[in-house]
This record gives C-alpha cells, structure tokens and sequence, in this order.
C-alpha cells in the first residue's frame, strides 16, 4: 500500500521546492513530480514539512506530590494534533533508584504514545550504581542525561555529582543536558519571600529572577567544557543564560540552547493576574520573562545562537495546582503546549518575519534531530527517512481554546490566541494520524526510538579535546633534586 502525498511545495531546514511524496512501509520512497499512490492525500497550497520533534516533555511524570496530568496517550494525540510527531520525554530515578528500574516504569507507560518516542535519563543522585548503569542506558539507545540544578532536596545534583556524570558522559559519547537555575539560591529567596508574606503564584516569578539562570547556565557550561563534553540548555528563558550560550559558542564551546514556545510568546504580566488560578496555571520554571528577554531569545533563534523550540509539556489541572494556595513553593511547576507550539511558532515567528518557514522547520525538527543523532530517521524529507510529516497549511486559522484541546487538563495557557498555520494532515511513519481535525491513529501506534551514543558532536569534541589535553614536556637534561 503506497501513499502519495500531491501538489504540495516540500520546505526543509535548507531547501523549499514543488514535488509530490511517495511513501510505503512507513518511509518515503520517493520525491518527485507526478507520482501515483493507492491513497492520495492533497497538499494543495500547503507546505510538506518534517513533522515537529519535541525534545523536552514530562508525560505522566511524578513531581512535586502528584503526576503530571498528560499521559503518553493523550500528550502524544496533543502532539499529533499540532503536527508534532515525535516526543522525549524524561525518565526519572527517585533518590536511590537504579536507572534501569526507571526506564522500565518509562517502557510501561510509553506502550500507549500515539507517535514515536525516545527518552532522556535524568541523573537525579550519584553513585557507582549510577556511574555503571550510564553505559546500559546508553546501549539501550538513550544517549542524553539530564541534570537539574534546581529543585533542591528533590531533583537537585551538586557541582561535584554534576562534573562526575558530565566526565561519565564523555567517556561514553553522550550528551549532558541541564535545567540551569542555581537551587541553592532559589530556596533561600523562596523561604524569604513566604516570611515576608509573599506567598501567591507571583511569588515564584519573584523567587527565580534571570540571575540565577544565568549563574547556573555558565556554570555548567563551564563544567561541561572542563569535562570534555558538549552541553544541551533546556528551557532557556532569559538574556543572561542565552548570553552565556553565546559566548561558550563564539569560544568554540559545543552548547545549544533551547526555549521554549511559553517563554517565545508569554510574558510575567501573567503572574500578576488578579485570578489566583490564571497565575498558578502559568507557574513553571524558569518562569516567564519581559519582553527583552522574549526579543533575546528570538534573536538566537534567527542568528542560530538557540537551536530548537520545544515545550516542555508538563500539564497540571487546576485542582492540582490548588495544591499551592497559601505557599506558592507548592504549586506543580509546569505548562503545557504541545498542541501549540508549531501554530503558535508559525503564527508569531514566521507569521511576524522573526523566522522564515526554513528556519521553522530547523528548529522544530531537523535540529534536534542532528544533536540527538537521529538525522536522517527523522527530521528530514529525504528518500529513506521515516515518514513522519506534516501537510501544513499556512492560511488555516483558529483561536486556542482548552475546550477544543486534547490534552488533558481544563485549561490552555494560550486560550484564546488566534493561530494561522495549522496541520491540515499529520502523518507518523506512514499513516494518516491527524486528518479532519481528528487522530486517526489507535494508541500504542508509536515506537521508541534509539539512539547511539557517539554522535557527530560528541566525536569531534573528543578527538579536539584528546590533541590539547595537558601533556607533559619531555626535558633533557633535568637538574638533580636539591634534597
Ligand atoms: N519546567 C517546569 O516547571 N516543570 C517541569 C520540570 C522541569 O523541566 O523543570
Ligand atoms: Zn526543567
Ligand atoms: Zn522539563
């Protein structure tokens, strides 16, 4: 059974041109004009783009007290409907669990995921377990770690775990990623501000200014270099962090940086909203910024110094984040978006001139395909790469509205933001997942993806690192010791 997908102009990271698709086994067979399929799916005047890559979800993630209310069943639908097709979501060890106990619970609860998957292994202590289990995990096909600076007494790793798996990393080809806010001072400034009475949702917007992203973003990157290894940002959401992202990459240093949509187009006006549960709603970390900081990380995206858009979806209902009312130190941290983020990146990113429609798609896909090494599987329009697709159409619209939404919690932090660019068909390795303004697919459609470790970066990283690494300098003629 072959599908053609007709009429369409095809728009990749570097190239926009007329051509049909033809696509069987779940791949793309060819590109071409006039092709002929068994099923035909009309692309006229839309753009055929790679489908969206989402690199930073939490779906069913155990945080703060409770699970985040996406699970792989309705976050990977939230993701088809938005023309994303496929998503890395976190595995999580609790303090003392053993990696591969985690990423079992992970394979259990991904069986459901409407598209295909992959996981990041979160670091969340260190010991030899830990040291030994990393190489496992990466012959499992995971070679990116995630490490949190932030959330103290939780999730937190110190400066001394954090440069042993940073080294533990690039012995084996992987790749360190980090939520950069300095924990430390986020806890004091927190305690602060609840004994001063400040205890509504604002008060988390007040507890993490941009310092203490930046502080940590360089200290990582700092770490990371003395380690050997590149370094992934998530969730960049200031100047000060993404400067230090452009520094380390004008000093040669392998960092990428990636915001998120919310930070893109959402400011901290939302944490002063008179409505507690507006706020709380929009209560993640790194919290919203001002506006300089919004200009800042859309300049990196269209200077290439911030590399990938993602979401980090990480969904919370209202009765969950109620948790918090009186102590904004309990509110669940997280938003959600995967069903917005390609519309609201193409509304406000191409739609303003900020990205062209080929900067698009390299930031919502072929990008992050590159750095997690999965280029050209995904991420790409190419004769031999998964069929994974989305038919866009660039004069669709329609206003954002939880009541329309599949994800599934009982509000949206973009209600009522009016999207043009919307997936007319989603297509995950081959079949029609979003059609009609309906999924398509049935649940445990997707597949896990591996991924080697040894990426490009990761090798060319070493052998720099090998050729200057301190070596001693061979003497003739040493003096004899004075003892
Ligand atoms: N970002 C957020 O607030 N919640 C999800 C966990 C994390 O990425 O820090
Ligand atoms: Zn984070
Ligand atoms: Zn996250």
């Amino acid at each position: 059974m072959t599908t053609v997908i007709k009429n369409g102009t095809i728009v990749t990271a570097d190239l926009t041109y007329k051509a049909d698709v033809l696509i069987e086994g779940g791949q793309i067979i060819e590109i071409g004009r006039d092709l002929k399929g068994d099923e035909t799916l009309d692309a006229t005047d839309c753009f055929v783009m790679p489908g969206g890559i989402d690199p930073h979800t939490h779906l069913e993630m155990p945080f703060m007290g409770t699970y985040s209310a996406d699970d792989f069943e309705s976050g990977t639908r939230a993701a088809l409907a938005g023309g994303t097709t496929m998503v890395v979501d976190f595995a999580l060890p609790a303090p003392g669990e053993g990696l591969l106990d985690a990423l079992k619970k992970w394979d259990n609860k991904s069986t459901r995921a409407h598209c295909d998957y992959s996981f990041h292994m979160a670091i969340t202590w260190w010991d030899k377990q830990v040291f030994d289990e990393m190489k496992a995990v990466t012959e499992r096909g995971i070679n990116t770690f995630k490490h949190f600076l932030a959330y103290k007494g939780a999730l937190m790793v110190n400066d001394d775990e954090l440069y042993s798996s940073f080294k533990r990393c690039a012995e084996l080809g992987a790749i360190p990623l980090v939520h950069a806010e300095n924990g430390d001072v986020v806890a004091e400034l927190s305690a602060k501000l609840l004994a001063d009475g400040n205890n509504g949702p604002e008060g988390h917007a007040y507890s993490r200014p941009p310092q203490v992203e930046g502080e940590a973003t360089n200290r990582a990157i700092m770490i990371a270099d003395m380690a050997g290894v590149p370094l992934y940002v998530v969730h960049t959401s200031c100047e000060e962090s993404h400067e230090a992202i452009r520094r380390a990459k004008l000093a040669g240093k392998r960092v990428w940086g990636e915001p998120l949509i919310q930070h893109l187009t959402l400011d901290e006006s939302e944490y002063f909203d008179k409505d507690w549960d507006h706020a709380a709603r929009r209560v993640m970390s790194p919290p919203f910024r001002n506006k300089q900081h919004q200009d800042s990380l859309w300049n990196g995206l269209s200077s290439g110094t911030l590399s990938c858009v993602a979401t980090d979806h990480c969904a919370f209902t209202t009765d969950q984040k109620r948790y918090g009312v009186g102590d904004f130190t309990k509110i669940p941290n997280g938003t959600g978006g995967l069903e917005d983020r390609l519309p609201m990146l193409w509304t406000y990113g191409v739609g303003t001139g900020r990205l062209t429609p080929n900067e698009f798609v390299a930031v919502t896909s072929t990008n992050i395909a590159k750095i997690l090494n999965i280029y050209p599987k995904k991420g790409a329009v190419l004769v031999g790469a998964d069929a994974d697709l989305v038919v866009w159409d660039p004069k669709a619209s329609k206003v954002i509205s939880a009541k329309d939404q599949q994800s599934a919690i009982d509000y949206n932090v973009f209600e009522g933001k009016e999207v043009t660019g919307l997936p007319r068909y989603t297509l995950s390795r081959g079949v029609v997942a979003w059609a009609d303004g309906k999924i398509q697919t049935k649940e445990g459609h997707g597949q896990f993806v591996p991924r080697e470790a040894g990426t490009p970066v990761t090798k060319a990283l070493s052998t720099w690192k090998e050729l200057t690494a301190p070596r001693p300098i061979q003497r003739s003629g040493i003096p004899a010791s004075g003892v």
